[in-house]
C-alpha cells in the first residue's frame, strides 16, 4: 500500500487540481493491470473513504510515476473497520512519516501580523490532534470528532450546551462519574435531572418534556449491569417528541467498532478513550463525535473556550491505541464470551448482552455486532464476591476497562463509589456484584485463574448447589 506522501507534492498538487479537492491518501497496487508499466490508484479524498465514489477517470500525470484509472477492479464498498483503523492519514507531512509525529508545542510561528496560520495555539488545535480527530472523523462517520482529555471532560463539554432551566433524563445504571456530574450539574444549576429505567423506552417517553428536555443522556450496554436501551427507538420517539433535544450516548463499553450510535438515531457518541480505544491504561482521554454541523461548532467553541483538548503525546499515544483496537476488540470479546458462559454454567447469575438468558440480548444484537468485553456477576455474598476478587492473580483488581489485561472490581466499592448507598440500593445495584472486563491473555489462564479464585473463595459453586452438597 502506498500512501499519498509516497509521492512528490508536485503530483499530489496536480492531482488534487484535478479532483478540485484535497487528497488524504493515495493508494496503489502496483502492475495489476495487463500494462506493467501503468498502475492504479485509488484515491481517497477528505470527503468520503468510498473508493468506488472517487471517478478520476484516467489521470495520466507522468507515464513513469502515478496513472489514475477509474478503479473499476477495486470494490465497490466501503472498507471494513479494521482497515479503517489502521489507515491513518497525515497529508502536508514534508518528510512522509509513517506514524503521525508528535506536535509538542503550545504555539505556532506565523508568517503574518493579521492572518493566522492553520495552527496559531494548542488549546485551540494542533496537529497531532487534528490528525487524530480526523481518523476518528473517518472511523465513526461522524461530521465531526474531538479528542479531550478525559471522558469525562467529553460529557463535561457536551453537558455545557444546556441551559438553565433545561431537564436531562438519564438512565438509573449508569457509571459512577456520570451519576456524579450529573448530581452536581443537578445540585448547583437550574437544571432537572431525571434518573429513569432506559431499558423501558416507555419510560423514558413519560420522562420527556416537550419544551424542556435538552439531552437524553444513554449508556447502552450499561456499567456495570450490560442493561440494554433501545437507542433506535429511543431516539425517533426523542426526536419526534422533542425537536430540539440531543440524544447522547455514552459508547464507551461497545468503541465504535461494536456499535454506531449516529446510525441508531443519536446526535453525539461520546467515549472514554481511556479504555477501548486507548487499550494500553497508559492514558486518559475522551472522544466526542457529533452528527450535525452546529451542534459540532458549539462544543468546538466549548472546547477551546475551556481547554480540555487532548495534549499531543495522548493524542499519539491515542492515534497508535485505534490502530489495533479491531484486533484487541475481538480477541477481548471471544474471551469475555467464554468467560461468561463458564461462571454462567457454574450456576451464578451472569450480566453479558452475548448470553442467551440475557432479556435483550436480540435488542442489543440488533444495534451492535457483538457483546463486548465487559461482564458482570453476583454472588450472593459481599464477602465471598471480595474473597473471589482479591485471590485472583491474572485478573487485576483495577476499575477502569478496556485494556488489554483482564481486569476484575467491586463496582459498589470502585467505579460506583461515589454513588451513595441508599441510591445504590435504590436503583438496585447489588454490594456482591463483581465486573471483569476481560483482556488478550489465553483463556485458558484466565479461566484457571478465575476456577482457583471461586474455588479458594470457598464459592465454586453457588449457595444452592453447595447446599445440596452438603446435605
Ligand atoms: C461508561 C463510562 N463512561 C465514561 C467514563 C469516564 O471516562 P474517564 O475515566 O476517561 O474520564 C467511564 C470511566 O471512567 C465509564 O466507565
Ligand atoms: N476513583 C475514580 C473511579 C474511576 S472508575 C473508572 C471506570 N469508569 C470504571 O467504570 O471502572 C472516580 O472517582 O471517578
Amino acid at each position: 500500500m502506498r500512501q499519498l506522501n509516497d509521492f512528490p507534492i508536485s503530483k499530489v498538487d496536480a492531482i488534487e487540481n484535478f479532483l478540485g479537492q484535497e487528497c488524504t491518501q493515495l493508494w496503489g497496487e502496483g502492475n495489476h493491470h495487463k500494462n506493467k508499466e501503468r498502475e492504479s490508484y485509488v484515491l481517497m479524498s477528505n470527503e468520503t473513504m468510498t473508493p468506488s465514489s472517487l471517478s478520476p477517470s484516467s489521470v495520466t500525470l507522468s507515464d513513469s510515476a502515478v496513472v489514475l484509472d477509474t478503479p473499476q477492479d477495486l470494490p465497490q464498498r466501503e472498507f471494513g473497520l479494521a482497515t479503517r483503523c489502521v489507515l491513518v492519514s497525515n497529508p502536508g507531512d514534508p518528510y512522509a512519516a509513517a506514524s503521525v509525529p508528535i506536535y509538542q508545542t503550545a504555539t505556532f510561528k506565523q508568517s503574518s501580523a493579521c492572518e493566522m496560520g492553520a495552527f496559531d495555539y494548542t488549546r485551540s488545535g494542533n496537529p497531532t490532534r487534528s490528525a487524530l480527530e480526523s481518523h476518528l472523523e473517518k472511523l465513526m462517520k461522524c461530521e465531526r470528532a474531538f479528542v479531550v482529555s478525559t471522558g469525562m471532560s467529553a460529557l463535561d463539554a457536551i453537558l455545557r450546551l444546556a441551559r438553565s432551566g433545561d431537564e436531562i433524563i438519564a438512565g438509573d445504571d449508569l457509571y459512577g462519574g456520570t451519576n456524579r456530574l450529573l448530581t452536581y450539574i443537578k445540585q448547583t444549576l437550574d437544571i432537572t435531572v431525571h434518573h429513569v429505567d432506559t431499558t423501558s423506552v416507555a419510560a423514558v417517553q413519560a420522562a420527556i418534556h416537550p419544551q424542556k428536555t435538552k439531552f437524553v443522556l444513554l449508556e447502552s450496554p450499561t456499567n456495570p449491569m450490560l442493561k440494554i436501551a433501545d437507542i433506535r427507538t429511543i431516539s425517533a420517539l426523542v426526536h419526534e417528541a422533542c425537536p430540539d433535544a440531543l440524544v447522547i450516548v455514552d459508547n464507551t463499553m461497545m468503541s465504535p467498532i461494536l456499535m454506531n450510535c449516529l446510525d441508531l438515531g443519536a446526535d453525539i457518541e461520546y467515549h472514554s478513550g481511556t479504555k477501548y480505544l486507548s487499550g494500553h491504561h497508559d492514558l486518559m482521554a475522551g472522544v466526542i463525535a457529533v452528527k450535525e454541523k452546529a451542534v459540532a461548532d458549539r462544543i468546538y467553541f466549548i472546547i477551546n473556550s475551556i481547554g480540555c483538548g487532548l495534549a499531543p503525546f495522548d493524542s499519539y499515544l491515542l492515534l497508535r491505541g485505534i490502530k489495533t483496537l479491531s484486533l484487541r476488540l475481538e480477541r477481548q470479546q471471544q474471551n469475555a464470551e467464554k468467560i461468561a458462559e463458564f461462571l454462567e454454567s457454574s450456576g451464578f447469575t451472569v450480566y453479558y448482552p452475548g448470553l442467551d438468558s440475557h432479556p435483550q440480548k436480540k435488542l442489543h444484537m440488533s444495534m451492535a455486532k457483538g457483546a463486548g468485553a465487559v461482564l458482570s456477576f453476583v454472588t450472593g455474598d459481599v464477602s465471598k464476591s471480595e474473597r473471589i476478587v482479591e485471590a485472583c492473580k491474572v485478573w487485576g483488581i483495577s476499575v477502569s476497562f478496556g485494556c488489554v489485561n483482564s481486569l476484575i472490581s467491586m463496582p459498589c466499592n470502585m467505579s460506583h463509589a461515589s454513588i451513595p448507598a441508599e441510591v445504590r440500593k435504590a436503583r438496585a445495584l447489588p454490594d456482591d456484584l463483581i465486573r471483569l472486563c476481560v483482556g488478550i491473555e489465553d483463556i485458558e489462564d484466565l479461566l484457571d485463574d478465575l476456577k482457583a479464585a471461586l474455588d479458594s473463595a470457598e464459592s465454586f459453586y453457588p449457595a444452592s448447589k453447595k447446599k445440596k452438597t452438603i446435605a
